[in-house]
């Protein structure tokens, strides 16, 4: 399925109080809307997707899995400062008819949620009886629950938090170096920086999945090997890997609106933004997560009015959101299968 595009063609203001002349949104949506409107389940990616969420989610998305096409009416937008249909560093600025490149202004979660608002309500949605997300998708997806409570019934949080981790920052900021020390990065061009691009992929990677990861799927057999070892030749891999198919400004971008995501900016206290939230919430946790660990999942739960918290064992780490969609999903069937509400619970699924 081709992405589509929404077009909105008035000033948006972000949180900034930057304006952008305009807006466009990559999409897509699969099944239909119904009768009732209230079989919408909208997905908020995670940081280097897309919005074809059949085609990274799938065990969890599609014909015959959890989320499917026939029953729900799913809807995915890449988000703003991506590199996939969206608006971001890549677009042309009209004041300059070249891209922004680095004069693309900051934007945050709520940027990105407020233009998801717009389009929403533009292609005739009422509620949303889902809203699910991982990581940076998660990151949103809380922003929205807070800003537009009555609007979404149910939440999945996956692997995410309310406010990104000094750790987190840490990690962005590192890779944003390996990026800046590229010469190509300043000299504005679509493929600027992307020698920084790969080696900022590579120190992501490890913040995605861990040293039970690394032991297992690049574990040398040759004893005797003392250069070229498969885990140099895997992180030189998925660098270049990155560098195909992104670009280092939205990367750029991206990592800064992780960095500045705290649902408590301006709403008093962090615990006061999430008791906010209506919606019935699932937060699930993956016990290998090293970027955004356990404990932020635990905090989300005590904190969101009703939660209930769910965790699962993978040896994948961070990553494991995008790839155990068969523990994912015996969860997300236990949490609408109960009618447990108004206290947490706990749901624990061995992967
Ligand atoms: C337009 C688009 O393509 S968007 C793609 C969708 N992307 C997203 O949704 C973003 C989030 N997704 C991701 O980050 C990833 O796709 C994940 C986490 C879901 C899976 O990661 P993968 O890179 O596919 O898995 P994994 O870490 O096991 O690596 C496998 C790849 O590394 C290669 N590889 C493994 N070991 C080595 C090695 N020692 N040396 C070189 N290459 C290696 C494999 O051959 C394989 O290559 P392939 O991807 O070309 O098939
Ligand atoms: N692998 C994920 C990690 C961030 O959640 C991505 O590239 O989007």
């Amino acid at each position: 399925m081709s992405t589509q595009l929404y077009k909105y063609d008035k000033p948006f203001e972000l949180e900034s109080g930057a304006v952008l002349p305009g807006l466009e949104l990559g999409y897509h949506t699969y099944g239909t809307l119904n009768a009732g409107k209230d079989n919408v389940v909208w997905v908020c990616h995670a940081f280097t997707a897309n919005s074809d969420v059949l085609d990274w989610w799938k065990g969890l998305f599609g014909m015959g899995y959890y989320f499917n096409p026939e029953d729900h009416y799913i809807v995915c937008v890449n988000m703003l400062g991506s590199a996939y249909g969206s608006s971001g560093p890549l677009s042309i600025d009209p004041a300059t008819g070249q891209p922004y490149y680095l004069t693309f202004p900051q934007i945050t979660t709520r940027d990105m949620v407020k233009s998801q608002q717009l389009m929403a309500k533009a292609i005739g949605i009422d509620s949303i009886q889902t809203l699910i997300g991982g990581s940076l998708g998660g990151q949103q997806a809380s922003e929205w629950a807070i800003m537009e409570p009555g609007f979404i019934k149910n939440l999945i949080l996956i692997a995410s938090n309310a406010k990104h981790s000094p750790w987190g920052i840490a990690f962005n900021e590192s890779q944003r170096l390996a990026i800046a020390a590229d010469p190509t990065f300043e000299q504005g061009m679509p493929d600027g920086g992307s020698k920084g691009l790969k080696a900022a992929r590579a120190m992501a990677l490890l913040s995605y999945r861990g040293y039970k990861t690394y032991g297992i799927s690049q574990h040398e057999d040759n004893e005797d090997v003392v250069d070229n070892y498969k885990a140099a030749s895997y992180q030189n891999y998925q660098g270049d890997k990155l560098v195909k198919r992104f670009n280092a400004y939205s990367y750029w971008y991206l990592t800064k609106s992780m960095d500045s995501h705290n649902v408590g900016r301006n709403r008093e206290t962090i615990e006061k933004a999430l008791s906010a939230i209506t919606a019935r919430t699932l937060v699930v946790a993956i016990d290998s997560d090293l970027l955004f660990p356990v404990e932020e999942q635990k905090y989300l739960a005590k904190n969101i009015p009703g939660a209930i918290y769910a965790e699962f064992d993978s040896y994948y780490g961070h990553d494991g959101f995008l790839i155990e969609t068969e523990a994912l999903t015996n969860i997300i069937t236990a949490f609408f299968n109960t009618a447990i509400n108004g206290h947490t619970a706990q749901i624990h699924q061995t992967a």
